[in-house]
């Protein structure tokens, strides 16, 4: 079952790194580096945030994709039931976002887990929130495409108008 990691973790700086440590074969590597560049910018529109991609080393938000146990407390469950989980800002895995390999994803077609709306969730735990009551939430813990679309549609209408 999924669960929220701490409350109120705040990152110290606005300027954050990420890195793509894998990618699941589900989809192309351009569409899971789409993917995951437009769920950061949902949280980029509404925060102070700014995030830089980096292809070596240890980033703030390191992003990688695992079936069953893979390294830390929180094995998967194989396919469904829980998608992903992220950890709250802090040092080491604080921040970084896994993904549960045995999920079907993919990038905008229905049949599996859009990958984006799932990643725009764990970004949001990654950046220290934690889960919503209000079904229509990006935060709510359940995921239910059609309302995170609708969701994800208002925050970037609602984001800094750019080109
Ligand atoms: C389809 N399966 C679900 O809806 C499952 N929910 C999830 O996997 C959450 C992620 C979704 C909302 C992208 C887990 N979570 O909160 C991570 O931060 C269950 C509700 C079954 C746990
Ligand atoms: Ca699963
Ligand atoms: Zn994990
Ligand atoms: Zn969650």
């Amino acid at each position: 079952q999924y669960s929220t990691f701490g409350e109120g973790l705040k990152w110290k700086t606005n300027e954050l790194t990420y890195r793509i440590e894998n990618y699941t074969p589900d989809m192309t590597a351009a569409e899971v580096d789409d993917s995951i560049e437009k769920a950061l910018q949902v949280w980029a529109r509404v925060t102070p945030l700014r995030f830089t991609r980096i292809y070596s080393g240890t980033a703030d938000i390191m992003i990688s994709f695992g079936a069953g146990s893979h390294g830390d407390f929180y094995p998967f469950d194989g396919p469904d039931g829980t998608l992903a989980h992220a950890f709250a800002p802090s040092a080491g895995i604080g921040g970084d976002a896994h993904f549960d390999e045995d999920e079907n994803f993919t990038f905008r077609s229905t049949n599996g887990y859009v990958l984006f709306l799932v990643a725009a969730h764990e970004f949001g735990h990654s950046l220290g929130l934690s889960h919503s009551s209000d079904p229509g939430a990006l935060m709510y813990p359940m995921y239910n495409s059609q309302e995170l679309l609708e969701k994800l549609l208002q925050l970037s209408s609602t984001g800094v108008c750019n080109t």
